[in-house]
């Protein structure tokens, strides 16, 4: 559940929790009228577990939930939680088509916990340069599993008086890319990072919602429909937002010689998991 602090959240439905104890005629209700829907429904990882790994359920899961939002709300936002984002995304756009109700602009895969993890790691290493977290940025591009995961340091905000290099650097990188397993490892069979999950989500679905309602200038990463790498049908990194969704996406801005080389190992993986998703949507 989402609670609204300082913006109307009303119009959100967080409709795996309606699932949770109720039935189909439920979701009608829940759905009808939305503008913006967050979809965190589907089994989490168990130590051992890539996301992929979820993809047998999950994209199930996803799909026929997307169903109902191409039936019920289909002008809604959708911010796509449930992993694997890099495939549930591309499902969840595969449904809209086929229901004619395919807007690019309005399906968000929710990567948003990876750009506060890179902030909350990069402050306590500088905390010479960031005193407050909430002052800082670090964008997070590619997608949201292992190695896609890219964070990108050399954009950190405020410029940092001694920038991450060498040893230091990869460890961070590989810090940041591990943070989800690090959690289902600690959490030992009992769940992932749902609290900080839920955190994320609230803070993607208050951008969202202020863009809506014509606020400019909201920048967040999201893994959307994107041009920025041509192979490659959807991509996270930033994004303009505006009272549609996604209003522009703005790419990744000027990497290093490091994060280039992150960003082209990383289109493989990527591609494969969006032809996994498309595959399945039209199975
Ligand atoms: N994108 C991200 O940053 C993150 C994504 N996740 C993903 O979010 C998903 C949920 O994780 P948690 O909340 O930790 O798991 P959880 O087990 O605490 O909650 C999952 C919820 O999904 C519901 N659900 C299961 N099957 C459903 C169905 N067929 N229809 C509707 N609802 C259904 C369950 O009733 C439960 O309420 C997982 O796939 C996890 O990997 C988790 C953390 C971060
Ligand atoms: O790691 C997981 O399974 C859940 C997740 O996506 C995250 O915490 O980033």
């Amino acid at each position: 559940m989402v609670t609204g602090v300082g913006v109307d959240l009303s119009h959100i439905s967080t409709i795996s929790e309606v699932k949770g104890f109720c039935g189909n005629d439920q979701i009608e209700e829940a759905l009808t009228g939305c503008d913006l829907v967050i979809i965190p429904a589907g089994i989490p990882r168990k130590p051992g577990m890539t996301r992929d790994d979820l993809f047998k359920i999950n994209a199930g899961i996803v799909r026929d939930l997307v169903q109902s939002v191409a039936k019920y709300c289909p002008n809604a936002i959708l911010n796509i939680i449930s992993n694997p984002v890099n495939s549930t995304v591309p499902i969840a756009a595969e449904v809209m088509k086929k229901n004619d109700c395919y807007d690019p602009k309005k399906i968000l895969g929710v990567t948003t916990l990876d750009v506060m993890r890179a902030k909350t790691f990069v402050a306590a290493l500088r905390p010479e340069d960031i005193k407050d977290v909430t002052m800082c940025d670090v964008p997070v591009v590619g997608g949201h599993a292992g190695t896609t995961i890219i964070p990108l340091l050399s954009q950190v905000t405020p410029k940092l008086s001694k920038p991450f290099e060498g040893e230091e650097l990869t460890a961070l990188v590989t810090r940041i890319q591990n943070a989800g397993t690090e959690v289902v490892d600690a959490k030992a069979g009992a769940g992932s990072a749902t609290l900080s999950m839920a955190l994320a989500a609230e803070n993607m679905a208050t951008s969202c919602l202020r863009a809506m309602s014509g606020e400019k200038g909201i920048v967040e990463c999201a893994y959307v429909a994107s041009e920025v790498i041509p192979e490659l049908a959807f991509f996270a990194s930033k994004c303009e937002l505006g009272e549609n969704g996604v209003e522009k996406v703005l790419g990744c801005g000027e990497m290093d010689s490091y994060e280039k080389v992150q960003v082209s190992n990383a289109v493989a993986e990527l591609k494969s998991s969006i032809d996994k998703g498309v595959e399945f949507a039209n199975a």
